[in-house]
């Protein structure tokens, strides 16, 4: 079998080209979608995506603010500026762009931002509303990474999804959104033992792991979904995935490019959710 690759690109300038008519009608009834970006410091991975974020939302005609920060700030100093925008009404949306310098709590920070203002998808009250299936703001990769298999008509219910990751942002909530859909859920990470033994039962495998090449041919079962998750960067400079992608593509039905899969959907929920927020529906 080769897989069909899901170009999650295109399906993201479809669904950008919708949410500028959108906004477009927001803007006549008086409200203008607005995303507050915070960076902390000068990690170039970061300020490379935090100028994605910004073009996308200029894209679909979402105002974005970057707000730079430096390194040595306080984390004090950090939760006033978040505090700040929490009550400035015409900010919609707030996303201070992860990791954070060391000396500042992570969690701190993501419990700061109003709930209503969480466009991430991180503040524990929305990953609770996530997690008992009530309307909120979505983690914007698995939220992207449904909208891929749904875009293909690839069925949810009763499938055997292995996600092999845990993190907060990735691993966790996709199994989660997915056992909504219906799924049934397996969780690997870097304690399981014999791991192929998982993915070579999955319908669908998520690779969210950060390892370049992690899965191979060997843990794809014939005709299963393959979503890759991973942005390594090499040596030479290029991004790759955490999938064998040549190999992987041999036996899935699908399976998701990196780049230009499942990247360009997390910033296309971000959007999403921003103009989620600027509604008033969360
Ligand atoms: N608060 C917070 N929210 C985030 O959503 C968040 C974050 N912090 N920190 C870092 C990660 C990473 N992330 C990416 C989003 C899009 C691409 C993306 O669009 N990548 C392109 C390639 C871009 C390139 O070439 O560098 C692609 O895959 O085609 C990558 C990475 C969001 N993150």
């Amino acid at each position: 079998m080769t897989a069909e690759v899901i170009n999650g690109k295109e399906l993201a300038q479809e669904l950008r080209q919708n949410m500028k008519e959108e906004v477009k009608k927001l803007n006549e009834g008086g409200i203008n979608p607005h995303l507050s970006v915070i960076l902390v410091g000068n990690n170039p991975a970061s300020r490379s995506y935090v100028k994605g974020k910004e073009k996308a939302s200029a894209e679909v005609g979402i105002q974005s603010e970057l707000i730079e920060l430096e390194d040595s700030i306080t984390e004090d100093y950090l939760l006033e500026v978040i505090e700040e925008l929490n009550q400035n009404p015409s900010v919609h949306g707030i996303l201070v762009q992860l990791p954070l310098p060391e000396h500042i709590e992570e969690q701190h920070v993501i419990e700061a931002i109003a709930p209503e203002k969480d466009v991430d998808g991180f503040h524990p009250v929305n990953i609770g509303r996530m997690m008992t299936g009530q309307d909120t703001f979505l983690p914007c990769t698995p939220f992207g990474i449904i909208k891929m298999l749904q875009s293909k008509n690839i069925s949810i219910e009763g499938k055997h999804v292995v996600v092999v990751g845990r993190s907060n942002i990735v691993g966790k909530p996709v199994g989660q959104l997915l056992l909504n859909e219906h799924a049934t859920v397996t969780y690997c990470h870097s304690r399981t033992k014999d791991l192929m033994k998982y993915t070579q039962s999955a319908d669908i495998i998520i690779a969210a792991v950060g390892k370049a090449n992690f899965i191979g041919e060997e843990h794809v079962k014939n005709g299963a979904v393959v979503i890759d998750v991973g942005i390594n960067r090499l040596n030479d400079g290029s991004l790759t995935g955490d999938v064998d992608f040549d190999a992987a593509k041999g036996k899935a039905s699908f399976i998701t490019p990196v780049p230009k899969g499942v990247g360009p959907m997390t910033i296309t929920m971000l959007l999403y959710n921003t103009i989620k927020a600027a509604k008033g529906l969360s």
